[in-house]
């Protein structure tokens, strides 16, 4: 195992015409770690995973997957080989039978882990004799776990992998996504649930409106990130925020909330040198979130 990045971008854009659904994305993913990709509906999740996954093009920038150049051809191929990908369609055979289709897969990669195979079969309650076209969407989901890891990938990237699960397979899929990282796999998993993301990620990437607006380890995030609320007196005009570490500023009325991920002291120094009353709370994923997606274009 080298100590390359397993997925790194830089400029990454994507345009559908006059949609601009991926702008100018540039980030790294070290190894062994587990990545949640956060954003809003139609924020541009899915068409940055089908960009490093070699099934889109780039309209500009670049990205590479374990060392592979995701816009060469022939390069994504040995990409689409060596990850496993569990996307919004599963993209599973629907006319073969739940252990047709493991059996069918299983043949294909000699390093499948059959005590896998057998503790997902058992945890997923997956019937064996149905065909895949017969069975729910949360199974299918399932079923699409199983095959992605028992492969033991060096890398599983997932689409929303929750969509559709009830609460107990949720857990289930957390738990498996744990798992396999301590196994040495990184996952790569896209989701707008927060709570999914803040119970298993050590890094979090943020996509607002095709661009980026974080990326920074989970427990950065919670040690370092504070709320700083600013009240000033009604005299005083509100001042411009510009400071280090200051990711964003909300004005209401005579009270500004600024989103600090460092410098904390300098911000609060600055804001009682204009005798302002200030207080600062740690925050969590679900503030931040809401904080770096509301109101940006
Ligand atoms: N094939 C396409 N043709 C035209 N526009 C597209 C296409 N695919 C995606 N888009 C647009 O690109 C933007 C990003 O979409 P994308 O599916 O990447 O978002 P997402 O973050 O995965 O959303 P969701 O959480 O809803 O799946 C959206 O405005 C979407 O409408």
């Amino acid at each position: 195992m080298t100590d390359d990045p397993i997925i790194e971008t830089r400029g990454l854009s994507r345009r559908y015409g006059r949609v601009e659904a991926v702008r100018d994305l540039s980030f790294t993913v070290e190894r062994g770690q587990i990545t949640g990709f956060l954003g809003r509906n139609g924020a541009g999740k899915s068409t940055t995973i089908k960009m490093l996954l070699g099934m889109i093009r780039p309209t500009a920038g670049t990205g590479r997957v374990l060392g592979y150049d995701i816009d060469d051809p022939v390069q994504s191929v040995q990409i689409r080989r060596r990850i496993a990908y569990v996307g919004e369609d599963k993209g599973l055979y629907g006319y073969m039978s739940v252990g047709e289709l493991i059996r069918f897969t299983r043949s294909f990669y000699p390093d499948w882990q059959p005590q896998i195979e057998a503790r997902l079969l058992q945890d997923y309650q997956l019937p064996l004799g149905r065909k895949v076209k017969a069975i729910s969407k949360g199974m299918r989901t399932k079923l699409a776990l199983l095959l992605a890891l028992a492969r033991r990938p060096e890398l599983i990237i997932l689409d929303e992998p929750s969509e559709g699960l009830d609460p107990v397979s949720i857990e289930e899929l957390l738990q498996a996504l744990q798992e396999i990282r301590a196994g040495g796999t990184s996952v790569f998993f896209s989701s707008h649930q927060l709570s999914e993301v803040e119970q298993i990620a050590d890094r979090v990437l943020m996509i607002d409106h095709g661009r980026l607006v974080m990326d920074t380890l989970l427990s950065n995030l919670l040690n370092n990130y504070r709320n700083i609320t600013v009240e000033i007196a009604a005299q005083e005009p509100m001042p411009a925020f510009s400071l280090a570490g200051v990711e964003r500023t909300r004005v209401t009325g005579r009270q500004a909330r600024v989103l600090a991920s460092s410098n904390v002291e300098g911000i609060v120094d600055y804001a009682r040198a204009l005798s302002a009353t200030v207080q600062v709370t740690p925050v969590n994923l679900r503030e931040v979130f809401l904080d770096m997606v509301r109101d940006t274009t």
